[in-house]
């Protein structure tokens, strides 16, 4: 296949209600959407989930213009893809820059399935046809806010809770949880917010039998992180640390942790997340799709990929409408007490709104 155009759209959503962690607060999403047309007319839509500020990790919206123009569109466009494995593979002379790279393999993955007339999640060789979500609650200004925020998701049928944490927002508030909600699947993500000198504060949280700890430790990290995973009773999940199968074969043979989130973006696409996924199958260690409060078009991609056998935990992708009064995608995204049914539609399996999109957009350019 062939890639003859590309378009580049900065895109400005507000969220419905801010997202607060350990490094701040946003309530404007500002991202690019990359669409890829081949010869045919046909498109493969895909979604950087690079934030505009460098607080996750070191790429902004800005960056993944930068990278896409000058170096990965030029890269790529007109040229013979013969399978979409292979966009990691001709990028893989850059260095990093992994949610650039998985603007584009995300769109090229799309646009193959279409070609071939069948879904993302089977061109990725997903077999579920439902997937189990979680949902990601961020900091709150008090414990009472977040308590009937938990009450609210349990009731909708979201399989497990995840709350952020950190210091002077952890144990007291977790311990208030497990109070209110003893049955529920808990889990705490720290966004890297400790250190390994807080190993007593952290050991604590064994007591909540949380079903892991994210990120607890500094995001470069997998040395103190397999100290900490030694100390532990609670499993400890890497996000943040993880960039390609490399890094998680090194976590995994160090003990760094006993479960791996992966995010597509942060690993620079979807055939490195497969990897990601087959190995974490080899070694047990189950895995998981975490989310960057994706637009439709990202939530649709985390979906496929989550039909792998491998996801054996619920995920972070959560409806459309718990983040957007309107989402660029139809149908959204619904999620049926706690389960979102994997389309079965040629590649993403939802249709970009294309007026929602344009209502959305900042800027855009095309490269043919
Ligand atoms: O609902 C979602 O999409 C997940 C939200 C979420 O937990 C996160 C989004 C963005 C950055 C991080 O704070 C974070 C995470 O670390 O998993
Ligand atoms: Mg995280």
């Amino acid at each position: 296949m062939k890639v003859t155009e590309v378009l580049l759209r900065h895109m400005k959503m507000r969220m419905k209600a801010p997202f607060t962690t350990s490094f701040g607060t946003f309530q404007d999403k500002e991202f690019l959407l990359l669409e890829a047309k081949d010869e045919n007319g046909l498109s493969g839509w895909g979604e950087s989930v690079a934030f505009h500020s460098p607080w996750y990790n070191e790429e902004t919206l800005k960056t993944n213009w930068h990278m896409l123009e000058d170096f990965i569109i030029p890269d790529l466009l007109n040229k013979e893809i013969r399978h979409p494995d292979e966009v990691s593979e001709k990028l893989s002379y850059i260095r990093k820059n992994n949610m650039a790279k998985s603007a584009f393999e995300g769109a090229v993955w799309d646009l193959y399935a279409k070609q071939q007339g069948i879904s993302l999640a089977k061109a990725l060789g997903g077999t579920a046809s439902n997937i189990e979500v979680g949902i990601s609650i961020g900091i709150q200004d008090t414990v009472a806010v977040l308590l009937k925020l938990i009450e609210e998701h349990v009731n909708e049928g979201y399989k497990r809770i995840k709350v952020k944490i950190k210091p002077g927002w952890d144990v007291d508030v977790m311990r208030e949880i497990r109070k209110h909600f003893p049955d529920v699947q808990l889990m705490a993500d720290a966004n890297s917010a400790y250190r390994l000198e807080d190993i007593e504060l952290l050991k604590q949280l064994d007591e909540f039998d949380l079903m892991m700890i994210e990120q607890p430790l500094a995001s470069d990290d997998i040395i103190d992180h397999a100290t900490l995973q030694r100390e532990l009773k609670t499993p400890v999940c890497l996000d943040e640390s993880i960039h390609s199968y490399e890094d998680a074969r090194k976590a995994i043979e160090l003990g760094s942790c006993k479960i791996i989130n992966i995010k597509i973006g942060r690993v620079g696409g979807l055939t490195e997340s497969r990897r990601i996924h087959d190995l974490c199958q080899e070694r047990g260690i189950p895995v998981w799709c975490g989310g960057m409060l994706e637009s439709g078009i990202g939530r649709a991609h985390n979906i496929a990929l989550t039909t792998l056998s491998n996801f054996v935990m619920p995920g972070d992708t959560a409806a459309s409408s718990r983040y957007w009064e309107k989402d660029l995608i139809k149908p959204e995204v619904t999620v049926d007490n706690g389960m979102i049914r994997v389309p079965e539609k040629a590649g993403l399996g939802y249709e970009p709104d294309l007026e929602t999109i344009k209502q959305f957009t900042v800027s855009e350019k095309s490269y043919s």
